[in-house]
């Protein structure tokens, strides 16, 4: 469903590509890590999936349509049925996490109502499910910046989800939690794989993580693939080749 094809990016004044051919085709219903030391290419990656970053050559094909050969409107819409969560949650910090979660609405609807924030009940009762289900419900009318960095996580994935993404790509979300609420958060990202049967495509540090959720593991070193592969395959020698 999502395929990349001889990505290559190099950045302005850049001696060295960031991404060198990189060629993947990604399967829906997969749980896939990106692994790779720091500098590696793993978020340039990420950003490409979704067209904020835009290769110097190659393609990114989600269901048949190369994403940088639509006109803005329709890329648009593409980030729409991708679903992202970063490192630094990228929240409106003085907004409640019901107002958070709604913001996932914005791609889908007239920029007036957003300008207005005017939000049906509808809305707001598909807005209260995600927070639900991310276990929120009581923090609903808290400023979002009055949690704790696992809480804006949560409340950034019940954003994402409420885009209603085909895809769901994660730049490093777990950088800056504790290695405990990590792996909550790696539960959490699990159980929303399973019950929507999502594609999901997640920079990680954390090797243990990867190999604990992942059903398939991607390993960059220097903008190349250098390993895809099943987690049980990811051996003591490969995570030498991949971080040493
Ligand atoms: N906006 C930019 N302009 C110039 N060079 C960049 C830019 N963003 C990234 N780079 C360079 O591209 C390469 C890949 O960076 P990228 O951020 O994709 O790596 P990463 O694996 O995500 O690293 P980290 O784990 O530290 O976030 C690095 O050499 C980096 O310095």
């Amino acid at each position: 469903m999502l395929q990349v094809k001889n990505l290559n990016v190099i950045y302005p004044k850049a001696t060295e590509n960031a991404l060198s051919d990189v060629n993947i085709h990604f399967q829906k219903g997969e749980f896939v890590c990106i692994l790779g030391k720091s500098g590696a290419g793993k978020s340039t990656f990420i950003r490409c999936l979704n067209g904020l970053q835009r290769p110097t050559e190659g393609s990114v094909i989600l269901n048949d349509k190369n994403i940088f050969q639509l006109k803005e409107e329709e890329l648009r819409q593409v980030r729409v049925e991708m679903g992202m969560i970063f490192q630094h949650f990228n929240l409106i910090p003085r907004l409640s996490v019901m107002q958070n979660v709604l913001t996932g609405m914005f791609g889908k609807r007239p920029p007036i109502k957003n300008l207005f924030g005017i939000f049906s009940k509808e809305e707001k009762h598909l807005a209260l499910k995600m927070i639900e289900g991310v276990d929120l419900a009581q923090h609903k009318h808290k400023r979002v910046e009055a949690l704790s960095g696992g809480q804006k996580q949560r409340v950034a994935i019940a954003r994402a989800l409420l885009q209603n993404p085909k895809v769901f790509l994660g730049d490093e979300p777990v950088a800056s939690l504790d290695p405990g609420t990590a792996n909550r958060i790696f539960q959490l990202l699990q159980s929303i794989h399973n019950d929507y049967g999502l594609l999901t495509i997640i920079n990680v540090h954390d090797v243990i993580l990867a190999k604990k959720y992942a059903t398939r593991i991607i390993a960059l070193r220097e903008g190349k693939v250098i390993f895809d592969d099943d987690p049980e395959k990811f051996t003591d020698e490969v995570y030498n080749e991949v971080y040493l």
